[in-house]
């Protein structure tokens, strides 16, 4: 009897496997991390191979520490760090090049080319999207346009892409030996060539940008049968059921099924998610359009996104760079050390301003330092970022809604850390809301998959699973916040205009 069903979560700093049952509670986990490859200033990649053997691994780890066997497992799911890029050869199954990651700013050369007619909104209309380094299409133009060789073996249909779900399928499906090559919707709709209305691939768009046709995946659906596992996996004859990009993965995982609910979830960067039911709704206060989950034939529904790069990755810079702390967790301590953040705000533009501002020029910023100033103060002012950015991604949900979200529900890795979700109420003046399972993201996937099979009977037996864990409730008097919420904006305005011939 096969009473589980196995998520794998490929994420940016990791990729794990999460066994759940029935009831959508965590039988066993098994994660590895994987290397963040830093070549230059803007630039990040990863190494695909090694992205795919971390993920053989962590199945392996996981079926172990349950001490279950594939018999047990009804379906698989994947869930992906969405937009990064993949493009391999599919006689070799061999990469040309490192996978270009979603943060990588190496391609602004090739937005401005291409916004230089009709502007960076010109292909939003149709996809949803404006023209920015985040998403896949300039990546995988880059990787033609300066990879020796890739030019010719894409006209003559030797290459692949694919963003990591795509990568991990075609793999866990045979690789060359009859590889499934597909990908859903909701990865489809982040690469800036799929038409929101058709959920088809617009050739003028690919031919704009210089990409075959040939080379894109297949768009399926969220949810149903893609293929089975290849016979060499430890999952070998298991249906691959269920792919979602990871925010729209923890939406689903969040049971926010229908139009007007959301999510907001902190890992790496920051994706706050608000269902837009069936309708494509295009904002006017720089959120992008995408789809939120498509089951089978059932209707599409869509979502607005408000998409922040740099969140939980600014606590790994002050681990990693500034070596102020020795552990994410650690600036819990460090943070409370002081009682307010002494005048210091960041404005962690490591990657341009994304949501609501879609800022290039912007970098990086540390403002109000005085000699107070302590490292005390720089933790608070990091994770206080977090929250105020949070705060200007929910304005525009509500100002493109016309609605005011009454709470927020959240998850990710760092909403285990209770000082920031109090302060996240007290900025948004709203309860904010964590559930029970806070691995969300591998928990749509793994319904998604099981829904496809009949492992889960429908959406209402989903919604029974979610249960409310913790409720913070707004606690700042209104002046404070709008204090707070004035300095924040003007330490905005500090790291704009940045870029110049200068400084890229
Ligand atoms: N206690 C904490 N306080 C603040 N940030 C934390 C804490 N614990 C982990 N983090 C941050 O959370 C992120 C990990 O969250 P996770 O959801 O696993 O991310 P991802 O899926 O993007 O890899 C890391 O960037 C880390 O810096
Ligand atoms: O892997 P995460 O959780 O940082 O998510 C990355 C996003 O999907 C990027 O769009």
């Amino acid at each position: 009897m096969s009473n589980y069903v196995v998520a794998i979560d490929q994420g940016t700093t990791s990729t794990r496997a999460i066994i759940f049952d029935k009831a959508g509670s965590i039988i066993s986990v098994g994660q590895k991390e994987h290397e963040q490859i830093m070549p230059q200033a803007g630039w990040v990649e990863h190494d695909a191979a090694e992205i795919w053997q971390n993920t053989q691994e962590v199945i392996g780890i996981a079926l172990g520490r349950a001490d279950l066997t594939r018999h047990d497992i009804a379906s698989i799911g994947i869930t992906n760090q969405r937009e990064t890029t993949v493009v391999w050869n599919k006689h070799t199954g061999d990469p040309v090049y490192n996978a270009i990651v979603w943060q990588d700013t190496r391609t602004q050369a090739i937005v401005d080319r291409l916004a230089a007619d009709g502007g960076t909104d010109r292909f939003k209309e149709v996809v949803g999207l404006p023209l920015a380094t985040y998403f896949s299409g300039t990546k995988i133009a880059w990787i033609l346009e300066n990879v020796e060789g890739a030019r010719a073996a894409a006209d003559a249909g030797d290459l692949l892409f694919g963003t990591t779900d795509s990568w991990v399928l075609w793999n866990l499906t045979g690789g060359p030996e009859g590889g499934v090559h597909a990908t859903d919707v909701t990865n489809a709709s982040r690469t800036l060539f799929m038409d929101l209305a058709t959920l088809e691939w617009r050739e003028d768009i690919l031919e704009t940008f210089g990409v075959p046709k040939s080379m894109m995946p297949a768009i399926k659906s969220s949810s149903e049968v893609y293929g089975v596992a290849e016979d060499s996996s430890l999952l070998r004859e298991t249906p691959i059921s269920g792919i979602l990009g990871d925010q729209q993965a923890a939406t689903f995982g969040q049971a926010a099924f229908e139009a007007g609910e959301s999510k907001n979830t902190y890992g790496t960067g920051c994706f706050l998610i608000f269902n837009t039911g069936e309708e494509i709704v295009h904002s006017k206060n720089g959120l992008l359009t995408t789809v939120g989950y498509k089951l089978g034939d059932g209707p599409t529904h869509y979502a607005l996104e408000g998409s922040i790069a740099v969140t939980g990755s600014l606590i790994q810079w002050l681990r990693d760079q500034l070596g102020i702390i020795e552990s994410a967790p650690d600036v819990e301590e460090l943070s409370a050390s002081v009682p307010d953040n002494g005048g210091v705000y960041i404005v962690p533009a490591f990657s341009g301003l994304y949501a609501p501002y879609w800022r290039p020029d912007a970098r990086g910023a540390i403002v109000g330092l005085t000699r107070y100033a302590n490292k005390g103060h720089i933790a608070r002012a990091a994770l206080e970022a977090v929250a105020f950015q949070t705060r200007d991604v929910l304005d525009a949900v509500n100002a493109d809604a016309g609605v005011d979200l009454t709470e927020l529900k959240v998850d990710g890795g760092m909403v285990a850390n209770n000082a920031l979700m109090q302060f996240q109420a007290d900025v948004l003046g709203v309860p904010v809301v964590r559930p029970v399972v806070a691995e969300t993201t591998a928990l749509g996937a793994a319904y998604a998959a099981g829904l496809a099979v009949g492992f889960w009977s429908g959406l209402g037996e989903l919604s029974a699973n979610w249960q409310e864990d913790r409720r913070w409730e707004p606690a700042m008097e209104q002046a404070e916040q709008d204090r707070q919420l004035r300095l924040w904006r003007k330490a905005v305005t500090k790291s704009m205009d940045w870029v110049d011939e200068d400084v890229r």
